[in-house]
């Protein structure tokens, strides 16, 4: 179901868009937009990083049988209550090759890892515990076990008939693996979330035109394609769009047409020479936002035909900062992940920071571990907006909230670490 701008602002307390906290634009996005419906069958190699659509149901118990976690001897455990045992070997199981002959007490059964645990049989003593004997007898010494040790029981892993995992797991490479220890070789998937993108703005050189002044090289585009590539998404490349009425309604049309959602850079905040939020007026339902944060305060979000859109501003860190806050779990939600927001590290602040409480900022930081092992970040140089280079510097985001004040040095702060959402 999808809702208009209207209804949602109309749910929401205290809306206003002229001063939305940050965390006022996640509760916004939840509402606006809704996992895809169609899913798809793929091979085990082929899901990585894809989004399960269905719970998996393990057809069978991992592991099939108990079975040893050790090379050693195999026997009751009860006779451990005995003190010191020595036992007679009657057998060995390999793995793969199991022991069937029945074991009294005061026996064993030589076995390797993985090898099913012989009838009975319920503890594993480490064959570097054991001491052989001249007649061949294995000796245990006492205290060393307990029954039940190094067994590894019968669907202790995964239980047949139980999920093995839920619907909305992003998969990773330990899924993918879990998957096949099934032997499942294809899964149910969402599709793949096409997402267009374009730069706007007359001042934005692409590849091959002579710099020229007050022109900037396109930048935002390459951040954003990397952003949607590394999420999974597929990117539709629409390039740079001049300011120019036929040329921009061309461009978010063929977007609409075509994606998911559409994101822009530029044109969002109150410049004169732009038709980028007059255009998003006329062909959609967008509200126009100031956001309380820094970077990134205007953005533009709403609806184009089907497609839901996401007008960043054009500074370039503005660009990355918005889409990690806002975009990507909005892009998450709709490839149908269940999991949308990333986990923030704490790290002690290695300098003081001025910061005003009413809005959310978002510093460059880079996270290090200091010779007494403690977390610790500090700001990566020139915060202005368009800065890239503290940018790529930075192994994180510090994110002060909403709420709070100065920090001093030595605080804890709250870090976006890249690794994981970039
Ligand atoms: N009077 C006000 N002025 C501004 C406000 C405001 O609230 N009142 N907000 C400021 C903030 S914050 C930002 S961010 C910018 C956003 O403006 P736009 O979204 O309209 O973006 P542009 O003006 O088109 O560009 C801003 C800046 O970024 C450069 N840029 C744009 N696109 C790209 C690109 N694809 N690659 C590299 N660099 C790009 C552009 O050249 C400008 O320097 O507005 C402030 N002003
Ligand atoms: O969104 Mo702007 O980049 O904060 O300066």
């Amino acid at each position: 179901m999808t809702r208009s701008i209207a209804e949602i602002a109309a749910q929401l307390q205290g809306y206003d868009p002229q001063a939305l906290s940050a965390d006022g634009v996640g509760d916004f996005l939840s509402r606006l937009v809704a996992p895809v419906s169609e899913t798809e069958s793929v091979g085990v190699l082929d899901a990585l990083g894809r989004v399960l659509a269905k719970d998996l149901v393990s057809p069978i118990s991992v592991p099939p049988h108990d079975n040893s976690a050790m090379d050693g001897y195999a026997f009751d455990g009860a006779q451990l209550a005995q003190g010191a045992l020595q036992l007679e070997v009657v057998g060995t199981a390999l793995a793969g090759k199991a022991w069937q002959g029945s074991v009294r007490p005061g026996q064993c059964v030589k076995i390797m890892t993985g090898a099913v645990m012989p009838a009975g049989l319920d503890t594993v003593v480490p064959q570097e515990f054991t001491k052989t004997q001249a007649d061949g007898r294995v000796e245990i010494p006492a205290g060393l076990l307990q029954p039940g040790d190094n067994r590894r029981c019968k669907g202790e892993d995964l239980m047949e008939g139980r999920p093995a995992l839920r619907a909305g797991e992003r998969i990773g490479p330990a899924a993918c693996g879990l998957v096949a220890s099934l032997g499942v070789p294809r899964v149910d998937v969402f599709r793949r979330l096409k997402v267009a993108y374009f730069s706007t703005g007359d001042e934005i050189l692409s590849f091959g035109e002579p710099p020229r002044e007050g022109a900037v090289y396109d930048s935002n585009r390459y951040t954003v394609h990397g952003l949607l590539t590394l999420l999974g998404c597929e990117v539709i490349d629409l390039g740079v769009v001049r300011d120019e009425p036929a040329l921009l309604e061309q461009a978010f049309r063929d977007a609409a047409a075509r994606a998911d959602a559409l994101i822009t850079s530029g044109g969002v905040s109150v410049g004169e020479a732009d038709f980028t939020k007059a255009m998003m007026k006329k062909l959609g339902d967008v509200a126009f936002w100031k956001i309380a944060m820094r970077p990134g305060r205007p953005m533009a979000v709403g609806r184009i035909g089907q497609a839901a859109l996401f007008g960043l501003p054009g500074n370039p860190v503005a660009v990355m900062v918005t889409f990690l806050a806002f975009v990507r779990p909005a892009l998450l939600r709709m490839m149908g992940a269940r999991v949308t927001e990333p986990v923030l590290l704490k790290a002690h602040s290695a300098e003081a920071m001025r910061k005003k409480p009413g809005r959310t900022e978002y510093q460059r930081g880079i996270v290090m571990r200091t010779q007494d092992g403690r977390l610790e970040v500090r700001t990566t140089g020139n915060q202005g907006s368009g800065v890239l280079s503290s940018m790529v510097q930075a192994n994180g985001l510090i994110v002060l909230h909403h709420a709070q004040g100065n920090v001093a040095v030595g605080d804890e702060v709250d870090v976006m670490m890249f690794e994981g959402v970039i």
